[in-house]
This record gives structure tokens, C-alpha cells and sequence, in this order.
């Protein structure tokens, strides 16, 4: 009873329409809407509740009394489109709670639609276009089952609150006063579902949205993470470089008062500088025994023993042949002095070996500027080279660098040449290289390459030192394979000979490149050349290799092979 009270009550608010004078109108508190069949009505299959109301375009002009026809909480489907209601849209509507489907179109409703819309879970479709709608929309994403959202030509303001647009099959919000970016990620409606509002932005639309604010304050916020690490980590390196300096000053008053004492005991000398200080100065005149050969760097040519003993020294490698020692005399160059141990060479013929190397001079081999002799030790000095070896290049931390195939090859050709040269030269001294290397070959600060150590190892062994250049193509051959293949050498390189050897038999030739050169695209035609070459260096039978002269000729011709394609193919 209390239900039909309340739904005479709800008619009798919506006004008078076209169709109340009609014999089947019903709508009254004595009679009942499913048995005597109201109009509009339907009820459940047991006649107990009403499940429908559809009053559609009738000329119902009153206001909607949500409160009252609510109180049917059963009620699934409310239509009340296409009539001429007024008013707002009450926060009762949520007592309907098992309401599916609510057409409130075509009236004149004003106001917002209330918040408690969004309790209503079992929405299915809502339509309340077509009104005088104003205000913000709830947030619509809490209606689980939408999938009819039609809010066209109405007033509505604000964001476009969230839905499930994954889930939505209909939407429409155009011709509103809508502002801001639209939430729709899926992309699924199309400009016609936002058209007419002149504040929405987004992909499909002409206005473009600004970039979020979010967007801008994380990348404020970040940089100012990157500067605030970028200042930490100057000011770590300024103190461990400020340390270092404590370090070497220190060193330097130490050894300084060692010598004002005029002791010269090993005790009281820094360790680092020690090993060559000490046992060179044995034979008391030691400034006569420092042989400076010309050298064309001009504060070189008046260096004295002296200089070297007193200058900072720090002990950069310890190889197999000697250590190596970095040295910075006062006021001149930096310098390494290699220390070269167990070496039984008389002092003429050590000087006399050093000699004849001064006299072969080519530009890419790191001139000796100055050798000492003892009878139990052999300094040589050379010009400090900054920018490290190519075995650093390959090897090392490359700090972003490219090292490409042109640079490699014209390392191959440089390397090729000096030694070539040397060979030719020296070779009825029977003086070859003995040691080369890759961290034999630096690079100097034009970042040109420059063969070093040229002929500090002599092997003992007589029939080994008939081959010395027969060793040196070998050695040679090992350098060209880092360069093609990247990797580093152990063993003497045998194990990267036997790995190249192993893939080129088996036909991979392409998988012992390095990546990088591969990237780079680099010409395989070429890349396959140099490694036929350096092939021929490493051959087993040392008579089969072929004299450096050739492989200076071979990877000359194919230097000039690939300038030609690089400038056939250039721009
Ligand atoms: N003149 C130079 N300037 C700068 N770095 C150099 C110079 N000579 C050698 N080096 C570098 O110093 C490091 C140590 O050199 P060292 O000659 O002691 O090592 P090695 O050649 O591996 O040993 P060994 O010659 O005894 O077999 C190497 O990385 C080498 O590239």
C-alpha cells in the first residue's frame, strides 16, 4: 500500500499529461499497478512489484518526486523521456537501488546530476541529454556495468570524471562546457563524442593538450636530482684530487729531506719512485751515466739524471720485461722511464743497440729521449703519451668513444709502416721489436698512433733471435685480430689465433667481427681482407709468414681500397 501511495504521489507531481483521461490510466491509491494494469507500468511475473515505469513523451510538464517513486525499490527501468519536466534530479534517485536503466531525456531538468547516481551498481544505460544539466559529473567510473553514458547538449562543467571506458559501448558528452584533458586512454570514441566543447583537449581533437604540469614538476624535480649528483660527485673527485696532491707533496718533502741528509739508504725513500732512485745510483757520478739523446722536444734535451731521481714518480705498470714509471721532472714534460729487469746485455752493446734505434727514426715510433745503463739496470725514457694504448681503446672504459673501422684500419696501416720500416733498417743489426703489443701502442695527443718500446727484448734463446722478425709478423698479426675481433689477447695471443683460425674453418667468418664494426656496418669485403692478412701473419711456420714489407703493402692497398669506396659513396 505504502508503494502505491507513493506512486499516485510521484504521478501526481509529474503533472497533468496527455494520456490521464484515458480508460486504462490507472495511477490511482485504489486500484493496483500490476493487476489493474497502470499505464506505463509492468510488473514481475508474480504481479508483486513494479518493475517498469515508462511515461515517454506524454506532455508530462511537473517536477520528478524521486523520493516517492523510489520507494518501489524493485524498480529496474525508469523512463521518463521526450516530456516537458522540470526541476532537479534528486540524491533519492539511489534508493532505486536495482535500477538498470534510467531515461531522463528530452526535458528540462537543470542542476547537476547528484553524486549518489554513482550508488546505483547495477546501471546499465543513463541518458540525460537533451536537458539543462549544469555542474560537474561524478565520478562515473564507480558504476561497474555502464555501458550507455549519453550526456549530450546540456550544460555540464568541469573535468570529465573517469569511467569505464574499456567497458563503455556509447558515450556521448558532446556540446557541454567540459574543460581539461580527456581521461579516455583507450581512444575508443572518436571527436564526435566530445565535439562542442571548447576547454576539452586531447589526441582526438584539434586542441592540443598542454604538457601536464605533473609532467613538468617530475622533470624539475629530476634534473634537480641529476645537478644536486653532479655536484656531489665534482666535489668527491676535487677532494681525492686534493688528497692525491697531500699524497705526492708529501712524497716529495720526504724524499726531498732524504737527500738534503745525504742519505740515500732505501728506507727513507717513497716507495713508488724507490726502485729505480736507489739501485741507479750506484755508481756515485751518476748524472754522466744518463745518456739524453736529441729529442725534438726542446725541455727534454737538458734532463739530468738528477731531474729524473727528483721528480714525482708513480709506477703505472708492472710487465713482464720491467716497470713502468710516470715521472714529472720540475718544469719539463711528463715522461715514463721503464725500468727493464734481467736484461745480460753488456753497456756497449746496450749502448750501442739504444744508439742504432735513435738513428732509424720514423714518425710513428715513440722516440727513446734518454737511456741510462748500470750494470744491474737498464732505464730508457720515453715521452709520456696521454691518451693511453690502443689496448685501452679496445679494452677500456671507452667513455662513449667510437672506434671505428677507419680508425682502426689506419692504426693497422700506421703500425704496419713503422714497423716495416725498422725492419728494413735494423735488420742487419738483428734488432726487431721483441714485445709488440697492443698496449705497446699508444696514442699520442692528436690521438695519431705510435709504436713504443721498439727493441727492449731480446730473447736468450740464439735460434729464437733469428726469428725475432718472423715473432714481430706474428705479434703483428695478434694486433690486427683485436682490432677486428674487439677482444683481448691472452697467451701469447694463441688462443685468439686458435679461436679466429677455428671460426674461419668452420665458415662463420662473419661471427669473429667485432659488433661494433658490424653496427657500423663497416665494408665485410674489407673487414674480411685485413683478417686474410693477419691469417698470413699468424701462420704456424714462421717461414711462411710473410715479411712486414708485404703486409705493409697488402693493408696500404687496402686502406686506399676502402678511402675510394668512402668517397664513391660519400655525399
Ligand atoms: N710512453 C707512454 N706513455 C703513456 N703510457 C705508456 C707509455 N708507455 C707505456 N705506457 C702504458 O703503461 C702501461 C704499462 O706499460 P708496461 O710497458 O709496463 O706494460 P707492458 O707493455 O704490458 O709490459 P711489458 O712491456 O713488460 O711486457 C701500459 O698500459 C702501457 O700502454
Amino acid at each position: 500500500r505504502d508503494v502505491v501511495d507513493a506512486l499516485v504521489e510521484f504521478m501526481g507531481k509529474l503533472g497533468p499529461g496527455s494520456m490521464q483521461n484515458t480508460p486504462n490510466w490507472g495511477w490511482n491509491a485504489s486500484s493496483d499497478p500490476c493487476t489493474d494494469h497502470w499505464y506505463g507500468v509492468k510488473c514481475d511475473s508474480s504481479n508483486q512489484t513494479v518493475k517498469d515505469i515508462v511515461l515517454e513523451q506524454i506532455g508530462l510538464s511537473g517536477t520528478v518526486d524521486f523520493e516517492s517513486v523510489c520507494k518501489e525499490t524493485n524498480l529496474l527501468l525508469l523512463s521518463l523521456k521526450l516530456n516537458n519536466l522540470t526541476g532537479s534530479l534528486a540524491k533519492e534517485i539511489s534508493n532505486c537501488k536495482r535500477l538498470r536503466l534510467l531515461y531522463l531525456n528530452g526535458n528540462h531538468f537543470s542542476g547537476d546530476l547528484p553524486d549518489s547516481v554513482t550508488d546505483l551498481a547495477d546501471l546499465v544505460r543513463i541518458d540525460i541529454s537533451n536537458n539543462a544539466l549544469s555542474g560537474k559529473l561524478p565520478d562515473m567510473s564507480r558504476n561497474m556495468g555502464l555501458i550507455s553514458f549519453w550526456a549530450q547538449n546540456n550544460h555540464l562543467t568541469g573535468q570529465l570524471p573517469n569511467f569505464n571506458y574499456h567497458q563503455l559501448e556509447y558515450f556521448d558528452v558532446s556540446n557541454n562546457d567540459f574543460t581539461g584533458r580527456i581521461p579516455d586512454d583507450t581512444g575508443r570514441f572518436g571527436a564526435k563524442s566530445f565535439a562542442g566543447n571548447p576547454g576539452l583537449c586531447g589526441k582526438v581533437l584539434p586542441n592540443v593538450c598542454p604538457v601536464k604540469k605533473k609532467y613538468l614538476h617530475d622533470l624539475l624535480m629530476y634534473s634537480g636530482f641529476a645537478i644536486l649528483g653532479l655536484i656531489i660527485l665534482v666535489l668527491v673527485a676535487l677532494l681525492l684530487l686534493k688528497k692525491r696532491q697531500n699524497l705526492e707533496d708529501r712524497k716529495r718533502k720526504e724524499v726531498e729531506g732524504t737527500k738534503d741528509s745525504g742519505d740515500s739508504s732505501e728506507s727513507n725513500i717513497g716507495q713508488t719512485r724507490s726502485e729505480f732512485s736507489i739501485t741507479s745510483a750506484e755508481n756515485g757520478g751518476v748524472s754522466a751515466s744518463l745518456v739524453v739523446l736529441s729529442s725534438p722536444v726542446e725541455a727534454v734535451n737538458g734532463l739530468r739524471f738528477e731531474d729524473l731521481l727528483r721528480a714525482p714518480a708513480e709506477l703505472i705498470g708492472r710487465g713482464k720485461h720491467g716497470s713502468l714509471y710516470k715521472v714529472l721532472p720540475d718544469g719539463g714534460v711528463p715522461l715514463v722511464v721503464k725500468r727493464i729487469k734481467d736484461w745480460e746485455i753488456s753497456r756497449d752493446e746496450f749502448k750501442k743497440r739504444m744508439q742504432r734505434i735513435d738513428q732509424v727514426k720514423h714518425p710513428k715510433v715513440l722516440p727513446i729521449v734518454a737511456y741510462y745503463c748500470s750494470k744491474q739496470e737498464k732505464l730508457l725514457v720515453y715521452e709520456f703519451q696521454q691518451n693511453g694504448s690502443l689496448f685501452k681503446l679496445l679494452h677500456g672504459s671507452q667513455n662513449g668513444q667510437i672506434f671505428d673501422w677507419g680508425s682502426r684500419l689506419t692504426i693497422a696501416c700506421n703500425t704496419a709502416e713503422a714497423l716495416a720500416f725498422m725492419h728494413r733498417e735494423l735488420k742487419d743489426d738483428q734488432i726487431a721489436h721483441g714485445n709488440l703489443k697492443s698496449s705497446n701502442i699508444l696514442l699520442t695527443k692528436d690521438m695519431d698512433s705510435c709504436m713504443s718500446e721498439y727493441g727492449l727484448v731480446v730473447e736468450d734463446n740464439g735460434s729464437q733471435n733469428s726469428n725475432a722478425f718472423h715473432v714481430d709478423v706474428y705479434a703483428f698479426g695478434v694486433v690486427l685480430l683485436e682490432l677486428l675481433t674487439g677482444k683481448p689477447v691472452q697467451s701469447n695471443g694463441l688462443d685468439l689465433a686458435k679461436w679466429v683460425n677455428s671460426v674461419v674453418k668452420e665458415e662463420w667468418t662473419g661471427e669473429v667481427f667485432d659488433k661494433a664494426l658490424v653496427v657500423e656496418s663497416a665494408s665485410e669485403e674489407r673487414m674480411v681482407g685485413l683478417l686474410q692478412i693477419a691469417l698470413k701473419c699468424i701462420n704456424g711456420s714462421p717461414d711462411l709468414r710473410p715479411g712486414m714489407d708485404q703486409v705493409a703493402t697488402m693493408i696500404v692497398s687496402l686502406k686506399e681500397e676502402d678511402e675510394r669506396s668512402m668517397a664513391s659513396s660519400g655525399p
